[in-house]
Order: structure tokens, then sequence, then C-alpha cells
């Protein structure tokens, strides 16, 4: 690290902020398996076949009333507790936390029917990372106006009222964008098993 580094923070440390859904937790695997199970008899869209990021949007090409009762999943009590982690996200957390000179957050948005969705993702939290990684816990729609050297989160497009957010996002691959094109300045990071201490080593410089 260069000693005039200073990183986002200005304090010489590396800010990560990490998406919750489709980066730690398995949103689209732990939608389909509830939405086959709630409607056995409806048609679907195999997880190959998923594009774009907003699910209710491809339900509802399928079929228009699809898309009401694809949303009907998401906005269901123990939905956002259910999800199960994504293959090595536990540990790459745990592990990243842990580092020297670094703060991770967790910069996760709500849905906006909030009767069961922001408890659920503290709950998911505590259960999957243990009570110590509540107070990393950033709530927003607008991820924009949180500083942080990166991002690292699986929608494609993040906009809001910064047009110039501090963040490096770095895409997170995902059934929905991996088929995407990308702005040839973009990183992606394929999954937990790819190399994330990498890409934060690449911002320390
Ligand atoms: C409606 C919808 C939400 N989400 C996630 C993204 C947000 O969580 P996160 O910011 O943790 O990725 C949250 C609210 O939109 O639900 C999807 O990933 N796909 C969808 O189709
Ligand atoms: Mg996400």
């Amino acid at each position: 690290m260069s000693s005039s580094w200073s990183g986002s923070s200005g304090s010489g440390r590396l800010r990560v902020l990490v998406d919750m859904d489709g980066v730690l937790a398995d949103f689209e695997g732990g939608f389909l398996r509830k939405f086959r199970s709630r409607f056995p008899a409806e048609p679907y869209v195999p997880l190959e076949d998923r594009r774009g990021f907003w699910v209710s949007a491809q339900y509802g090409l399928l079929r228009g009333d699809l898309s009401e009762k694809a949303i009907s999943i998401w906005e269901s009590q123990n939905f956002f507790m259910d999800l199960d982690p994504l293959p090595g996200a536990v540990e790459a957390i745990k592990e990243m936390s842990k580092m020297e000179n670094t703060d991770v957050f967790l910069c996760t948005s709500p849905i906006k029917h909030y009767h069961h969705c922001p408890y659920e993702k503290y709950a998911w939290v505590e259960r999957h990372l243990g009570p110590d990684f509540l107070a990393q816990v950033i709530l927003t729609s607008d991820k924009t106006v949180v500083t942080g050297d990166l991002l690292i989160d699986d929608k494609p497009d993040i906009h809001g009222v910064e047009a110039r957010p501090a963040w490096e996002h770095i895409l997170f691959t995902a059934c929905h964008n991996k088929h995407q094109d990308l702005d040839p300045a973009q990183r992606r990071l394929q999954s937990w098993g790819d190399d994330w201490r990498a890409i934060l080593d690449s911002k320390r410089q």
C-alpha cells in the first residue's frame, strides 16, 4: 500500500460494501423453490433461463398475471429469513472482516413491502454471521450515498442521487447477469471461489 493512499474513508483503511441478496443470500434459488411449491401448476423460469435483474419482469413476460404471483413470494413471511447462503459466502465475509486495515459492511436494500424483509435481513445476518455482524448492516434504498472503496453487488446498474459514487462496483455474477455484456472497465467477481482477495488488494495500492 502506498503511504499516500487513504481510501474512500480517508483513514487508510479499505472499506468494502457487500450486498446481501444475490451475493451472500440465494434470492434466486429461494424464490424458485418457493414459487414452485406454492404454484405447482404454473409455468416458471429455470435459473439457466433467467435474464434481467427483476424476477417479476421476466415472469410478467411469461404470462401477465405471473408477475403478481412472483411478488407475493418475496412479500411472504420467512422468504428472506429462509434464503440459503451462497457457496463460500459466509466463510469469505468472515475472513474479509478479519483482514488488517479492512472494514466490511453489508449494504442491502429492503423491498417496499416492509412487514418482514428488514427484520428478516437482520435475523439472517445474526443466524449466519453472528450477532457481532449486526452493527455492520447498512439498510438503504440508495447505495450511491454510501461511501466505500468497493461495492460487491449482483445488480448491473446501481443508480441513485449521487451521480459519482465513491465505490467501484464489482459485479457479482448471478444467473440473471452472467450473459450480460459489461462496460470494458467493469470488473466481475464470478463467485466466492473467485479471487476476491486480489480485488481488495488492487484497491489498497
Ligand atoms: C424484486 C427483487 C428484489 N431483489 C433483491 C434485491 C435487494 O436486496 P440486496 O440489495 O440485498 O441485493 C432487495 C430489494 O430489492 O431484494 C432481487 O434480487 N431480485 C428481485 O427481483
Ligand atoms: Mg443483490
